[in-house]
């Protein structure tokens, strides 16, 4: 076992030596040639049947070898013996549930409020044919029912930075399996699997890409749980492309460097706004009433690099009036991203059942990026402080966007 920056290197790389080479091979085959058609009926068979690899991948849907590389690594970091990728986060946590829930025929989930937007409308919606009870993580264990399937948790939470105490989570749900939503924290912080998580999901499209150029999810679990997921991922086509595998493979080597270095940023920016007179409330671990049971330092490596505050004045003119911070969802990009949950990412979840779950309409949700933090922080005074620096979207001739400075 090498410690966490070894493994982010060399995790899924270890047979590049005797294969004579030094970046990742892409396989981009859709499908591949079976001379011996019986041979590859039998691969088929059992890659349909849940197996991690066969004597031929037979077609791109079943198996890809340069996604199974990026699975292996993942689950390295994770320390779970398997991983699963998806072609978005969301492809995975359906699996999950689909797996938990509609498989094991226990349709009911039990989950636990704030939740990226996305999974609580997955949820809610009946789309997948199971009904949610939601409850506080102290409540878990009183809203399992004999039908629960899964208990569904996410911590940091998207997009309030509440934290919980998986461990417990995990005793109160007794023989239900849980998942937890890692993408805030990422291995580098958190490892939910070795405090008796299911299932560890993760949007890889923040940080385990880093790039803000690749769409993908993965679950990192016990091999007998990513079987079922393969065998949902084969049927239901929910597959991560391969240049997909490739970039989050890629991301990984610099996971443990990008994600220290945002956090210092963000910590420090949330220090900093907690003191500004355009700012009402800051979420952050790292600040006083954050992180109230004290898990930053024993459940977590440290606080992470999203942080969420309220303005004094309406959230969208902040906004409007940021240069250099990207307004935009999603996060855990080399560039600093900021976004209005109510109006975005948590568009879909009711507003009275936001605000109770303790998602202001006015808060804004921060991602801290790469940059130099004194430049990020003039930009952030700069808008919260109403200095009428105003920016506007010119379309240029190629079509592309520019952002045009005109005060
Ligand atoms: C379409 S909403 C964007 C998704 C992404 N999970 C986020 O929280 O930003």
């Amino acid at each position: 076992m090498t410690r966490l920056r070894t493994t982010a290197v060399h995790g899924g790389r270890e047979d590049l030596a005797d294969l004579g080479v030094h970046a990742l091979p892409l396989d981009l085959s859709t499908t591949y040639p079976v001379p011996d058609q019986a041979a590859g009926g039998r691969a088929l068979q059992d890659l349909a049947e849940g197996a991690a690899r066969a004597e031929s991948p037979v077609y791109a849907r079943l198996h890809n070898p340069t996604v199974a590389r990026f699975e292996q690594a993942l689950a390295a970091l994770e320390g779970t013996a398997a991983a699963v990728a998806f072609g978005s986060g969301m492809a995975a946590v359906t699996a999950v549930v689909q797996a938990a829930c509609v498989l094991a025929g226990k349709p009911h989930v039990v989950a636990v409020r704030p939740l990226y937007g996305g999974t609580d409308h997955l949820l809610s919606s009946g789309l997948l044919g199971v009904r949610t009870t939601y409850a506080t993580a102290d409540r878990v264990a009183d809203a399992i029912t004999p039908d629960t399937g899964l208990v569904v948790v996410e911590t940091p939470a998207n997009p309030n930075l509440d934290l919980l105490d998986v461990a417990a989570v995990v005793a109160r749900a007794g023989t239900v399996p849980v998942v937890v939503d890692n993408t805030f924290a990422t291995p580098v912080l958190q490892n939910p699997a070795a405090l008796g998580a299911a299932y560890v999901l993760h949007s890889a499209t923040k940080y385990l890409g880093g790039h803000g150029d690749v769409l993908g999810g993965v679950v990192a679990c016990a091999e007998e749980r990513a079987a079922e997921l393969r065998r949902i991922r084969i049927v239901t086509g929910a597959v991560l492309h391969p240049l997909g595998g490739y970039l989050l493979h890629r991301g990984l080597a610099t996971l443990p460097l990008r994600v220290e270095a945002a956090q210092r940023t963000a910590v420090e920016l949330a220090r900093r706004l907690a003191g500004h007179p355009g700012v009402g409330l800051v979420r952050h671990p790292s600040l006083p009433g954050g992180d109230p049971a004290g898990l930053v330092g024993t459940q977590m490596g440290g606080p992470g690099a999203v942080l969420a505050f309220t303005t004094r004045e309406d959230p969208a003119a902040v906004v409007a009036r940021l240069g250099l911070i990207t307004p935009a969802v999603s996060l855990g990009s080399v560039d600093t991203l900021v976004e209005h949950p109510a109006a975005l990412t948590h568009r879909l979840v009711p507003g009275a059942e936001r605000e109770a779950s303790g998602v202001p309409g006015d808060l804004l949700r921060l991602s801290a990026g790469l940059e130099d933090v004194e430049d990020l922080w003039a930009d952030l005074d700069r808008a919260l402080s109403g200095a009428c620096e105003r920016h506007y979207i010119k379309p240029s001739s190629s079509g592309e966007r520019a952002l045009v400075q005109t005060g």
